[in-house]
């Protein structure tokens, strides 16, 4: 079988691959696509010949296998374990580039040699809902935390959102509800920092008429707004203590009562939480429940931020710029575009969409400039105060003892500032790896005692959406 052309001919493979709904193909070991369904032709090629074909061509573009281009190739990993794949990738697809889960799985011959392999492609796309904007992103960093997304999904499991503001967590939530079982249930979010205890178990349990004064009728909580479906606890790193307990109760317990009530309910929800705090450390201190924490985060994922996604910043502000002035369109000038990419933003797409949306005010013709990106500089002060870039001297001052973990919080900020977010750079340096430095980045940013200045965070509004 050295031509791939004569499989086309073989009977009954296409028809064979057409009882997969989902776009599939038949390769050699070759790479060589031997048969192409109809959702396949559909979606990926158009009118393109296929037949005879290199996947990695059609799929990517590229003139040499995936692995040979920087990335994971699964007919290699198949050749190599005998087992089936399962890798997310970037194709080139009709509608342009699109992330596409891929399961590639071996056919033998009657030897037990590996012969073919029959590759099925699901795209992911996150439906563009009322509640939420599609995500975007291509870079590396972005692609392993979608893939992540996309495994737990599927499950039941209780899934831990970690990153920094304005990195998408809520994004992140929703793209997991609308890739589960219980997409066509409730998406309900608890904004837990802010609430008081009282506040808190009235919100999230509801009450019974005449429970306290004011509850003139029966009010369902927010676990019964959630029934069947997904309950996503934002900041859950800011429930105080008190709370906590009532929380891991309904999780361990799956009911809880109404305020006012004896009769327990039972509970019908996923749970998805979310925090920019540094849970293992608030476990450490004693300020977060060690049996809760162990409860919501059987599945962490960590979401990259912008300055680990560099790549990603130009395509972003693209799609920010289309949503933000629909009636008089915008386009980023060259060096706009070099300049966002050069940029820390450490409120993240937040920090890129608030740029934007400034300078679509600012500016008065088509071409978006970095003069109208720029902040003038008795604002950048500010702005700089509230992300607690901190100046560091070690040499004065001496004769006052200050905790290392403060002193090492204020000299990361202030040389990743030195960095310009070249995280990669920074953590060669300092001898550790790039995910230790993010994750003590981000602590020291959302450590309010680490920095006097840290009050003046902003808090972004959640009505931003
Ligand atoms: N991948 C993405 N593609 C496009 N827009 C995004 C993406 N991720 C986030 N955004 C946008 O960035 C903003 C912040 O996202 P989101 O509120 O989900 O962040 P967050 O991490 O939950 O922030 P916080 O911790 O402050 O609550 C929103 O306007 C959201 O629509």
């Amino acid at each position: 079988m050295s031509d791939p052309r004569s499989y086309s001919s073989l009977p009954g493979i296409s028809s064979l691959l057409d009882a997969i709904s989902a776009p599939a193909i038949l390769m050699d070991r070759d790479y060589r696509i031997c048969a192409a369904n109809r959702a396949y032709r559909e979606h990926f090629s158009g009118n393109e010949a296929l037949l005879g074909r290199h996947c990695y061509e059609v799929s990517h573009g590229y003139q040499v296998p995936c692995d040979q281009a920087g990335e994971t190739c699964p007919l290699q990993g198949c050749l190599r374990t005998g087992q089936r794949q399962r890798i997310l990738h970037i194709h080139n697809t009709c509608q342009g580039k699109e992330h596409v889960d891929v399961e590639l799985s071996p056919v033998r011959n009657d030897d037990g040699q590996i012969e073919f392999f029959v590759e099925i492609m699901a795209p992911v796309r996150t439906p563009d809902t009322p509640g939420s904007r599609p995500m975007l992103g291509f870079s590396q960093a972005y692609t392993e935390m979608l893939a992540m997304l996309g495994r737990a999904a599927p499950s039941d499991i209780s899934v831990l959102l970690l990153g920094e503001s304005g990195t998408g967590k809520e994004l992140a939530a929703r793209h997991i509800h609308q890739h589960s079982a219980r997409a066509n249930k409730p998406f309900v979010t608890v904004e837990c920092s802010g609430l008081t205890e009282s506040l808190f178990e009235s919100e999230l349990f509801g009450h019974e008429k005449g429970a306290f004064t004011g509850a003139t009728q029966r009010k369902p909580g927010l676990v019964e707004a959630a029934r069947g479906g997904t309950l996503f606890l934002d900041e859950v790193g800011d429930i105080p203590l008190a709370m906590q307990v009532k929380l891991l109760r309904l999780i361990e317990t799956g009911s809880y009562r109404l305020v006012g009530s004896v009769t327990p309910q039972q509970a019908d929800f996923r749970l998805v939480c979310a925090t920019h705090r540094q849970l293992t450390q608030m476990v450490e201190a004693g300020t977060f429940r060690q049996d809760l924490y162990y409860r919501i985060s059987p599945f962490p994922i960590l979401l990259p931020s912008l300055a680990e996604r560099r790549a990603d910043i130009v395509p972003l502000a693209r799609r920010l710029l289309q949503q933000l002035s629909q009636d008089r369109p915008r386009v980023l000038s060259a060096a706009s575009c070099d300049w966002l990419e050069q940029q820390q933003f450490p409120g993240n797409i937040r920090e890129l969409r608030n740029r934007l949306e400034r300078a679509t005010i600012l500016c008065d013709d088509r071409e978006i400039e970095p003069r109208h990106l720029t902040l003038p500089n008795s604002l950048r002060t500010t702005a700089q105060a509230s992300h607690n870039i901190q100046p560091v001297n070690l040499t004065t001052g001496i004769d006052q003892a200050m905790p290392l973990d403060q002193l090492e919080a204020r000299y990361l900020l202030a040389i990743a500032h030195q960095f310009g977010g070249d995280n990669a750079r920074l953590a060669k340096q300092l001898g550790i790896s790039e995910r230790t430095l993010y994750r003590k980045l981000a602590n020291a940013r959302s450590n309010p005692q680490d920095s006097p200045d840290a009050a003046t965070a902003d808090k972004p509004s959640s009505a931003e959406h």
